[in-house]
């Protein structure tokens, strides 16, 4: 979303999440109860920019906290698949597992949760927090991720017919579409507190493979050719994560009910793109 996009009655407002200072100024002139935290560097880039992950990932999370605990804010924070790695159980990965990440998006991630959970218990923090899968949208372009090819296939297919995809056909990954993960996340917000019996849960949605959505959207777009010209970095990354994130106690303690799965994912991502290009040459 596009500042210009967003209606009068919400603030806009740009700020550094290392500048602490501001942060708070913003959270006192604006009367904000609620800390939905975004900012972050993911899978892929921060490998190659670790120094900037660390700052991002793991000091502008210390800043949340702090300003949380210090105004009395409930915190959310997304963590993901890459919280881990590869000696965790994959297929199902449950939520509490060994968490052995080998990125530093990874490692902050788990960071995050066991940082967000100690101020939980330590200080009473409102702190809630979903494992992600990899997150697919038609309206915004991805940041760096491991599981962008998902996203960028769609782009790919409606407008060349053909792609290039960076991880083998058969990777297996855990994703989800963003309607579902923004009704997740709102669902756990409002979730009474006592229903909460832990503050960190898998969300699962469906999962597949660059092969088998080649083959979904192959039946709306058939000329579709996709090539593979695997990245080891995000392969490795890839190798690394769950095929399937396990999340019974997310549909237990807060009613957590996914609405998307492949066929739908790929009607409604087409229908996006198509639409959206047609309003773009209208002009
Ligand atoms: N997209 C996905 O598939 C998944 C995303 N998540 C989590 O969801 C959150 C959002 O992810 P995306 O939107 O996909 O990532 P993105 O890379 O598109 O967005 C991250 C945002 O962080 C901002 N940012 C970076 N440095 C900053 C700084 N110093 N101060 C303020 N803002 C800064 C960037 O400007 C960018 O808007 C992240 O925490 C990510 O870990 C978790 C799992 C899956
Ligand atoms: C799954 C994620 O956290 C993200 N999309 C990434 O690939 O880094």
């Amino acid at each position: 979303m596009q500042p210009q996009d967003i209606p009068d009655r919400s603030p806009f407002i740009f700020s550094d999440i290392l500048d602490y200072k501001n942060l708070r100024e913003i959270v006192v002139n604006n009367n904000i109860s609620w800390l939905v935290h975004y900012s972050a560097v993911l899978s892929a880039v921060g490998e190659s920019n670790v120094a900037l992950a660390k700052e991002v990932n793991i000091t502008g999370l210390h800043n949340i906290l702090d300003i949380a605990t210090e105004h009395g804010l409930r915190v959310f924070v997304p963590s993901t698949i890459g919280a881990f790695g590869p000696s965790s159980p994959k297929d199902p990965t449950p939520d509490l597992c060994v968490q052995r990440p080998r990125t530093i998006y990874g490692v902050s991630k788990v960071h995050a949760e066991l940082m967000g959970e100690y101020y939980h218990h330590r200080y009473g923090l409102d702190f809630r927090c979903l494992r992600y899968p990899g997150i697919i949208s038609a309206d915004s372009q991805p940041g760096g991720g491991t599981t962008d090819y998902a996203v960028q296939i769609f782009h790919a297919a409606v407008k060349t017919g053909c792609f290039e995809c960076n991880l083998r056909s058969d990777t297996r990954l855990p994703m989800m579409y963003i309607d579902d993960c923004l009704r997740a996340t709102l669902e756990i917000l409002e979730a009474p507190a006592d229903t909460l019996i832990s503050r960190t849960y898998n969300i699962n949605a469906m999962s597949f493979t660059p092969h088998s959505l080649t083959q979904e959207i192959q039946k709306v777009l058939p000329d579709l050719k996709v090539t593979y010209n695997v990245d080891p970095v995000r392969q490795s990354i890839a190798d690394g994560w769950p095929m399937v994130l396990e999340d019974s106690a997310a549909r237990r303690d807060w009613g957590w009910k996914h609405e998307y799965d492949l066929p739908e994912l790929v009607q409604t991502m087409l229908t996006h793109i198509n639409t959206g290009n047609q309003v773009a040459q209208a002009y």
